[in-house]
Order: structure tokens, then C-alpha cells, then sequence
């Protein structure tokens, strides 16, 4: 029986923000330039509002500014594309988030794209994914970005460990599975079609859910001792009615067996938020030449 140590990533990410007001500050005064955040919401899913508010608020209390650009759900594409472009051309923002889903008759990689690779804070477009892959300087996703925080601060070195990634998106399990390479880990991005799943994450030193898919990854899929990230949000009924947040990996299963983990909420989550004024500021820095 192991001792499972909880990864607080409410608390790593409170710190981060607070550290990032007095760099902020500290940039404000020496160029004059505040900088600023602009995030597009299209349609009312009813999370995405929440995120984007959320945002909204910590940018402001980061000491950056604000915009929120709120769009109906039925905006065409033609118009999400030209508001893109006024704020590529606008220069008090310095980082433009376009809100995920968008509605299914916008093509989401049309907008990315649109996007100027400088002011790309979420780390989405072609360039910075590239960027990332062939390890030159680039503005990282945000989720994984924080997870590799989390990860350091609990492991340190992550040198020689074996990682493996459940999930292949663009979002989180790609550039996740470069970052750990980066690390110098040796990584596997496992997914659906993978053979013994379970067999291949028993492998792991570091394992990562990032599937969107309650508790999936079940307590005996987890070596003794290993280190694992629940990128997960999902909502699920309760059993006596409402809902409640799970991961991806089956939480009390884990208690006992991993070495260390993150919980739902209150684990990766916050680290998203965090990571984006992170991104803001250093596209500000690099915006103003003094990166
Ligand atoms: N353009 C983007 N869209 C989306 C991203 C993204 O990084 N960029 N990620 C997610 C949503 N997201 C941020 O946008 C996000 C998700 C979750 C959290 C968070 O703090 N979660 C809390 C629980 C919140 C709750 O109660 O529902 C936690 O885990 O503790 C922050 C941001 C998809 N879209």
C-alpha cells in the first residue's frame, strides 16, 4: 500500500497568479504597456460562459486588461473570422482566445488559423504546434503547459521516466506528449484503438488521463507509485439527484496505488487559467521587444 500524496492544483495556480500581478507590474512600470486579453465566446454553452467569465475575472485581477467579445450562436463564420482580424490589428491586445467548442457551423480550424501566431495565447495555431514539435520558443497550450508545472513541482527531473498520454487531441494530449519529450521522458500517446490499454498505462511512471471520459482509467491500470494527471472534467448524475465533477481516472480506486495525484476539481483545472495570463504576459513581453 502506498501513501497517495494529492497534487493541490488550486493552490500552485493561486501562487502562480499572484507571483504573475507582481510581474505584470512590473512591466506596466517600466513600458507603459498594460496587457491586454481578448476572449470570444460564440453561442451560450453553459460552461464555456463560465470559464470565459472566470477568465475574464482573474485577467483583471492580474492587473491586465480585459475584453470580452460575447457572440450569438448563430454568428456566421465570415463574422468570427473578420472580429479575429480587427483584433490581430488592435494594439492594446496582446492575446486572443477563441473560446472552445465553437457552434458546428464554424470551422474552428479556419478561426485558429486566423489567429497571429504572436498574439495566439492558447498555443493553437499551426505555427506555435509546430514551434513546440521542432522545439523552438512558442506559445504552449495552456492545460498541458500546467500540467508539466504540476509535474515538476512533485517529481522535479523528469528525466528517463516513462509517461503515458490517454488521449490524442490537439488540445492537450499532442502538445502534452511533446512537453514530456521536452522533459526528456519517454512518452506514449495512447488512445481508443490502443491494444491492452490497461497494460500499456500499468507502464507508467507518469500517467495522464485526457480522454473526457468518467473515470475510465480504473485504480489497477496504475503502477504503485506512479504520478497521475487527471486532465478530465466531466459532469456526471448523483445518485441522490444533481451532478457532480469526475476525471478521467477512477479517484478513490487510486488512493493507495499512485504515488501522487491530481483531484477533480481543484487539480489541473485551475492551472489552465493560470498558464493563459501566464501566455499573455510573455506575448505582451515579446509584442513590446522585451522578450
Ligand atoms: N480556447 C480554449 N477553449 C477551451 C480550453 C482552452 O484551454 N482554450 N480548455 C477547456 C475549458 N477551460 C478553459 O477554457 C477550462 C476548463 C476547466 C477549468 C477549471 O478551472 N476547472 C475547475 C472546475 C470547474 C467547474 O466547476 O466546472 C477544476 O478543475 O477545478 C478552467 C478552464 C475547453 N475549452
Amino acid at each position: 500500500m502506498v501513501e497517495t500524496r494529492l497534487i493541490d492544483g488550486k493552490a500552485f495556480a493561486e501562487a502562480m497568479r499572484a507571483r504573475l500581478k507582481g510581474e505584470v507590474a512590473a512591466f506596466v512600470a517600466e513600458t507603459g504597456v498594460t496587457p491586454g486579453l481578448a476572449v470570444v465566446l460564440v453561442g451560450e454553452d453553459p460552461a464555456s460562459a463560465v470559464y470565459v467569465r472566470n477568465k475574464g475575472k482573474q485577467t483583471a485581477e492580474a492587473g491586465m486588461a480585459s475584453f470580452e467579445h460575447k457572440l450569438p450562436a448563430e454568428t456566421t463564420q465570415e463574422e468570427v473570422l473578420a472580429l479575429v482580424q480587427a483584433l490581430n490589428a488592435d494594439n492594446a491586445v496582446h492575446g486572443i482566445l477563441v473560446q472552445l467548442p465553437l457552434p458546428a457551423h464554424i470551422d474552428a480550424q479556419a478561426v485558429l488559423a486566423t489567429i497571429d501566431p504572436g498574439k495566439d495565447v492558447d498555443g493553437f495555431h499551426v505555427m506555435n504546434a509546430g514551434r513546440l514539435a521542432v522545439g523552438l520558443d512558442a506559445l504552449v497550450p495552456c492545460t498541458p503547459l500546467g500540467c508539466v508545472m504540476l509535474l515538476k513541482d512533485t517529481l522535479g527531473s523528469l528525466a528517463g521516466l516513462e509517461a503515458v498520454v490517454v488521449g490524442r487531441s490537439n488540445i492537450v494530449g499532442k502538445p502534452l506528449a511533446q512537453l514530456l519529450l521536452r522533459e526528456d521522458c519517454t512518452v506514449t500517446i495512447a488512445h481508443s484503438r490502443t491494444r491492452d490499454l490497461p497494460a500499456v498505462c500499468r507502464r507508467a511512471d507518469i500517467l495522464v488521463g485526457a480522454v473526457g471520459r468518467p473515470e475510465m482509467i480504473r485504480g489497477d491500470w496504475i503502477k504503485p507509485g506512479a504520478t497521475v494527471i487527471d486532465v478530465g472534467i466531466n459532469r456526471v448524475e448523483k445518485a441522490g439527484g444533481g451532478t457532480r465533477l469526475v476525471g478521467d481516472v477512477a479517484f478513490g480506486e487510486a488512493q493507495g496505488i499512485a504515488g501522487a495525484i491530481t483531484p477533480v476539481p481543484g487539480g489541473v483545472g485551475p492551472m489552465t487559467i493560470a498558464c493563459l495570463l501566464a501566455n499573455t504576459l510573455t506575448a505582451a513581453r515579446r509584442q513590446a521587444g522585451r522578450a
